[in-house]
């Protein structure tokens, strides 16, 4: 074989085993992992999706700077603060109302469809913004923007998760989160660039819409997800993709075959399951139908006790990755550390993207050896240490509370040292939170069968822009109110009760495929039964 041709293919251990979900199903299914590397297809594939990902942490990276830029060229005054708060949130609550309507979508049309509407959407919305003359102009702008983060922040994750091989699905969809925080390091460098040119905040903002444009014209030559396919009754199509991505060769057929039968046989046991639940009177008429479909989605997603589990685990890790406060540091990081007396605010606040895009790659090159829950149970108290050293430096600096709204730097900041231990604590927050919370939550559709996959999805990204208005919104008045030392001593708080519920209700995912995570939340939250087959598994293959 060629390097090159060795490389395209996943190489395979010759010792196959078998799951141990399929035989404990009587069934003697090949198992994935024997799979040593995903080929390049699925890469290529993956930095194509992982487009998106960049364009979401752009678009969500670069307001800083452009706030600060604009000056009086919207209205005959500088922007006040509702013209900064509204700007700022408007993006998250699109975001939050995208997410649900596209994850229904996804289901319809496909997910690469939606993929392409969002392209639309960040293309439609950059010159928006780049071309507007009002206050309102550009929050209709970031408006249209939000409803594209929402769709592609949820799509993106799904896309990758439902093309790639079980064994590499984790590091597959961190990439999607390196897309993003490196979208939000180039945002503040490009922030940086732009700052001293007059209306450089158009340039800002309308740069977003080269990488969409590219995009848009690269998905033409995308395939659809094997597991829609295989929803939308084409069969050969599915099988077509999943050997271009998995390889070719008799062993890698024989996965091949495994998988499209796993995913057959939970659209046919759904599909039955769906006429069994049908209303004699449904309705014969299309709307009508497909009406149906989405409601009986929802239903499902709440009775089913293992869509519920899955739906609550989802909403419960997005919301703790907002609650936990990093986008304070992301939107508001240069006003603290003018705050606390740094010279040069902007830049210091490019160590805090840094350090998120530095250690996303930590996850991404361990996810799929250490796990899901494990990462998150060792990253978060490394959150917890952050957070409390800061709380406790910030006792030292003295910021009079009307200073957080006007932003002025503080005059008798006690030495230069806590300012120093303020900026070293949150270095350590951010990492922790990069390795764990920054891109676990994204995991998400992992955790749904594929009937409310996309659905579920969509929910738990909505959770995720719902957390995010809120952290943006409360931020600065609880700087204010609660002072800086009671601020961060709540986001401990809330790190601290996301490390007792992931410890008792995630489950360890990683190595599964995705039809056995439906079969492990079946009878309850599956935590102790996950991390012996985890164990278990690590024994097999090494
Ligand atoms: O996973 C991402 C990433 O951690 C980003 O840095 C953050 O700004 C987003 O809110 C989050 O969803």
């Amino acid at each position: 074989m060629t390097d090159a041709a060795a490389a395209s293919e996943p190489l395979i251990h010759s010792h196959g085993h078998h799951s141990d979900y399929a035989e404990s199903n009587g069934e003697a299914d090949v198992d994935e992992g024997t799979l040593v590397r995903p080929g390049v297809f699925i890469w290529v594939l993956t930095f194509c999706a992982g487009v998106s990902g960049l364009l979401f942490g752009y678009d969500t990276g670069v307001i800083s700077s452009t706030l600060v830029s604009i000056g009086t060229d919207l209205s005959a005054h500088p922007l006040s603060t509702l013209d900064k708060s509204l700007i700022t949130s408007s993006t998250s609550l699109f975001a939050l109302i995208a997410s649900p309507l596209t994850g229904v979508l996804a289901d319809h049309w496909g997910r690469k469809r939606v993929i392409l509407l969002a392209d639309v959407l960040f293309v439609g919305g950059a010159l928006w913004q780049a071309l507007t003359a009002t206050v309102w102009g550009m929050i209709i702008g970031r408006s249209i923007v939000g409803l594209a983060v929402g769709s592609a922040s949820f799509v993106v994750p799904l896309y990758i998760s439902e093309l790639s091989p079980s064994p590499f699905r984790g590091r597959l969809v961190t990439v999607a989160s390196l897309f993003i925080t490196g979208g939000q390091v180039v945002a503040y460098i490009v922030g940086w660039l732009f700052s001293t040119h007059a209306h450089g905040w158009r340039w800002m903002v309308g740069l977003g819409a080269l990488p969409a444009a590219i995009q848009f014209l690269i998905l033409g030559f995308m395939p659809e997800t094997p597991r829609w396919l295989i929803k939308a009754s084409h069969k050969d199509q599915a099988k077509r993709v999943l050997l271009q991505v998995y390889g070719g060769g008799d062993e890698i057929k024989n996965i091949v075959d495994a998988v499209l039968r796993r995913v057959e046989r939970e659209v046919l046991e759904e599909e039955e399951a769906a006429r069994g639940r049908a209303h004699p009177e449904a309705p014969k008429h299309e709307l009508g139908v497909k009406l149906a479909k989405i409601n009986d989605g929802f239903a499902q997603l709440i009775a089913v006790d293992g869509n519920r589990r899955a739906l609550i685990i989802a909403c419960m890790l997005q919301g703790f990755q907002q609650l936990c406060g990093f986008n304070s540091l992301m939107y508001f990081s240069a006003t603290i550390f003018s705050l606390v007396g740094f010279r040069s605010p902007t830049l210091t606040s490019l160590s805090i993207a840094l350090t998120n895009f530095a250690f996303t790659l930590v996850a991404f090159h361990s996810i799929d050896r250490v796990g899901r829950r494990r990462i998150l149970l060792y990253s978060i108290p490394i959150m917890v240490i952050g957070l409390s050293l800061c709380s406790v430096a910030f006792n030292f600096v003295n910021i009079p509370s009307h200073e957080v709204a006007t932003n002025n730097p503080a005059e008798n900041v006690a030495g230069a040292v806590w300012p120093v231990v303020i900026l070293v604590a949150m270095i350590i927050y951010v990492a922790g939170y990069a390795i764990g919370m920054g891109n676990v939550p994204w995991q998400q559709s992992e955790l749904f069968p594929l009937s409310v996959r996309s659905l579920g999805s969509g929910l738990a990204t909505a959770t995720n822009w719902g957390s995010n208005f809120l952290i943006g919104l409360t931020f600065l008045p609880m700087m204010e109110g609660l002072t800086p030392v009671g601020t961060f001593a709540l986001y401990t708080v809330i790190c601290i009760a996301c490390w007792f519920t992931v410890w008792r209700i995630y489950p360890e995912t990683c190595g599964l495929s995705l039809e056995e995570v439906g079969g492990l939340l079946k009878d309850g939250w599956g935590v102790q039964d996950s991390v012996r087959r985890a164990r278990e598994r690590k024994h097999a293959t090494s």
